[in-house]
């Protein structure tokens, strides 16, 4: 699924008015009848209801949202905020349309504010997509009314005051709603960790744009949804044998950390690799051969950590990293292989770490390499940024220039792919937010390369399959009581 810039939704507004055709307040009023299709499913109609209307196109939908709820006997009230002389046609007409039913109040001055009771649910049609400065004044205040009482609130499209394609301010007012009902396609601010607050729960409405205007915008931004994810996928060959599903090495592991090694060779197994060698250091032997049956072991020269592989070149995939530790051999060891290896290798945890702490080796990674950082090991490779969409961008830059594939990790992790490509996912849950899911990831993705994916799917699959284990895992244990061995046995890639 496609994510859209401002300028883009709006062309999209604008074409299918024109080509459907449809009129634009007729749109105005199929996006109020799909937001009250999800509101009347979640909220009973004993529950009074108070619309924030600005005075534009999401006031519009406000407008409209209130007169539907009206007449599917909720009892609502609705409050316009007179911030300007302007206000859009669509906005006009539907207030026309509202007189029948309900006379709203206004807001002028900071007097004008209501008192809400606790049970009321506010729905916030302020400001939408169209939000070309921070809010400010009686506007500010409302926001500030709204995010400071109890009650539960649902932002028509985005909430107001936040920007759909840019950062905010730390400062700048914004309502914090409970679940934002969006538009058609999600837009590139719910990605931001820097945004939770300001997003909440959000849900996609369709409201019927053209689809074959939006097949021919050009974005780098997309959203794993599992048709894209369920595309991807090879289906197993009947006459296939283990040689058809490439054989892997992940190196892992270091004294007191043999178990990252462990999720993550066991991962690799579950993810339908042929086979698997794991390199561990000699201390990880019995361990390994006991816990992994399936897996041969290939014993390091040291006996806490890795410090000297023998030839790489039989194997489809590698993967490098979880456990590593970051000891000067295995900084070595980890050059030798980047110097070496003809094909792209998974690089996590620590062996990321030593990439930062020589940056000569950037230049060496082979590639299609996958690196898969959290945001801390995203920030010690490629320095300081001064906000979420910064980080992104930097991210864009630093997987073209070293011509990689970089998955930075998160709640929404965005695999960002050598043509500045970002793919957001769509699975996982804060379950996984729990030590050894990264390790998880690492086999799995190791896993995918081997079997002959081309290492942008590989990456794309990976991340979404992970998150997707994670989510049978939380269904079934509750997030708190799931661990990284729970993601394993939840994978199911077919
Ligand atoms: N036909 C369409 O274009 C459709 C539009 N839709 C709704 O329209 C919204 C976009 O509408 P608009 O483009 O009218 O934009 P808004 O309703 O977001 O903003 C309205 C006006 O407020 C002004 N404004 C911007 N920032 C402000 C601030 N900080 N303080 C005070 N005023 C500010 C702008 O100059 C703009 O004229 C979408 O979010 C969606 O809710 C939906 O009805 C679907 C169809
Ligand atoms: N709140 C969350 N929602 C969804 N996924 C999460 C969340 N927190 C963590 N994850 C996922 O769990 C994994 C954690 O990886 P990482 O931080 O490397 O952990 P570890 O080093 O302990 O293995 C990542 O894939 C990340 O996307
Ligand atoms: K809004």
């Amino acid at each position: 699924m496609k994510i859209l810039n401002v300028g883009q939704i709006r062309d999209l507004d604008a074409f299918t008015i024109e080509n459907e055709p449809v009129s634009s307040v007729n749109l105005m009023e199929r996006a109020a009848q799909a937001f009250c299709w999800w509101f009347c499913n979640q909220f009973v109609n004993t529950r009074p209801v108070t619309v924030f209307c600005g005075q534009g196109n999401n006031g519009g939908d406000g407008l409209a949202i209130a007169r539907i709820l009206s007449q599917k006997c909720y009892d609502v009230r609705v409050y316009i905020i007179e911030h300007t002389a302007n206000t859009s046609a669509d906005f006009s007409e539907n207030l026309k349309r509202l007189s029948d039913h309900l006379t709203p109040f206004q807001i002028r001055k900071e007097t004008d504010l209501p008192d809400l009771s606790e049970k009321t649910i506010c729905i916030d049609a302020l400001l939408g997509s169209g939000l070309s400065r921070p809010a400010e004044g009686i506007m500010a205040k409302v926001i500030g009314l709204l995010n400071t009482s109890r009650n539960k609130v649902v932002s028509v499209d985005i909430a107001s005051g936040l920007f759909i394609d840019k950062s905010n301010q730390e400062t700048d007012p914004i309502i914090q709603p409970l679940f934002t009902i969006t538009f058609q396609l999600p837009k590139l601010a719910f990605f931001m960790p820097q945004n939770a607050v300001f997003v909440g729960e959000w849900r996609i409405v369709d409201i019927g744009l053209d689809t074959v205007h939006l097949l021919q915008q050009h974005t780098p931004y997309y959203y794993t949804d599992s048709a894209h994810a369920e595309s991807i996928i090879r289906p197993r060959n009947k006459f296939s044998h283990k040689g058809t599903f490439g054989h892997a090495l992940i190196i892992a592991g270091s004294y007191g950390k043999i178990g990252a090694a462990i999720l993550a060779g066991k991962a690799c197994l579950r993810s339908g690799v042929g086979l698997l060698t794991l390199h561990i250091p000699e201390c990880g032997y019995e361990i390994a051969q006991i816990s992994l049956p399936e897996a041969m072991v290939s014993v390091d020269v040291d006996r806490k950590f890795n410090t000297a592989l023998g030839s790489v070149s039989s194997y489809s995939s590698i993967g490098i990293g979880p456990g590593l530790g970051q000891e000067d051999a295995t900084a070595q060891m980890l050059a030798k292989l980047l110097t070496e290896a003809r094909l792209p290798l998974v690089i996590d945890a620590d062996a990321l770490n030593i990439i930062s702490q020589h940056n000569d080796l950037l230049d060496k990674i082979p590639a299609k390499s996958i690196l898969t950082p959290h945001p801390k090991e995203f920030q010690r490779l490629a320095g300081e940024t001064a906000n979420d969409f910064d980080r992104l961008e930097t991210g864009r830059k630093f997987a073209q220039k070293y011509n990689i594939i970089i998955c930075l990790k998160g709640a929404h992790t965005a695999v960002i792919l050598p043509n500045g490509d970002v793919h957001f996912n769509s699975t996982g849950n804060a379950g996984m937010a729990t030590g050894g899911t990264g390790d998880v990831l690492t086999g799995i993705i190791t896993s995918l390369l081997a079997q002959g994916y081309p290492p942008e799917h590989a990456a794309i699959l990976g991340v979404y399959e992970h998150g997707l284990a994670g989510d049978r895992a939380a269904s079934r244990k509750g997030q708190s009581a799931m661990i990284a061995s729970d993601v394993i046995e939840n994978l199911k890639i077919d």
